[in-house]
């Protein structure tokens, strides 16, 4: 296994911790992810079950035999895993990398913590070097991407990908992200917008990220 995978692997596992017996446990996307789920599964009948956030995480999650609720039918979710495309010393993030920023933003505002799970690469000082996924609804796509211009933005439609929600998403290069917080909430205010991969306003509480000296634990 690459260094980088046993560095994800170990902090899935580590986050195993976090997950409390008979709960509802928020499930993310990605590679990262994907070491959680394998983990999980070793504790799937001390569990209710997951939500999940996209089509890809529920078939790795049911291929283990964990059940999937509905996010409507499911009662608190004391907890949400997940990884990061980028990540701050404030538990600010950049996601969408795998497309799946709005079921995860959601799964992220309803539960109570979100533990953060990645490798050491993703840590960075200012947010912005990882272009910026922003979810649109198909026929915005031009306008939104000139609104994106104006902001100071070069967005890129990531072609060939369409979300679970039927949408697109456009990358957007050359942000140096200083008021994370402000920018969240100036994308999400164009029209045709969807949702926008800046995890500002609702952050992390808990990173757990893997590094070749073991897995370190930031709190914020
Ligand atoms: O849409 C995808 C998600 O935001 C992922 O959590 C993010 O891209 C990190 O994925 P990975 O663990 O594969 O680096």
């Amino acid at each position: 296994m690459a260094a980088s995978d046993e560095m994800k692997k170990a902090a899935a596992e580590a986050a195993l911790e976090y997950v409390e017996n008979g709960t509802i446990v928020g499930v993310g996307t990605g590679s990262t992810v994907n070491f959680f789920i394998d983990a999980l599964a070793t504790k799937k009948d001390d569990i209710e079950g997951a939500v999940s956030s996209s089509e890809e995480s529920t078939a790795r999650l049911k291929a283990h035999g964990i059940p999937v609720f509905d996010l409507n039918a499911a009662g608190p979710v004391p907890v949400y895993i997940d990884g990061a495309d980028e990540i701050n010393e404030h538990g600010q993030m950049i996601k969408g990398g795998g497309a799946a920023l709005t079921r995860e933003k959601i799964i992220a505002a309803v539960a109570e913590k979100y533990v953060c799970i990645a490798d050491q690469s993703k840590m960075v000082g200012i947010l912005g070097k990882f272009p910026l996924p922003v979810e649109v609804i198909p026929m915005a796509r031009s306008y939104v991407a000139r609104e994106i211009v104006k902001l100071g933005g070069d967005p890129e439609w990531r072609q060939g990908v369409t979300t679970d929600n039927g949408n697109w998403i456009l990358d957007v290069h050359n942000l140096e992200i200083m008021k994370p917080m402000e920018l969240e909430d100036k994308l999400n205010n164009i029209v045709g917008v969807v949702t926008n991969g800046l995890f500002a306003a609702r952050g992390a509480n808990i990173a757990l990220l893997g590094s070749p000296d073991g897995v370190k634990k930031y709190e914020f």
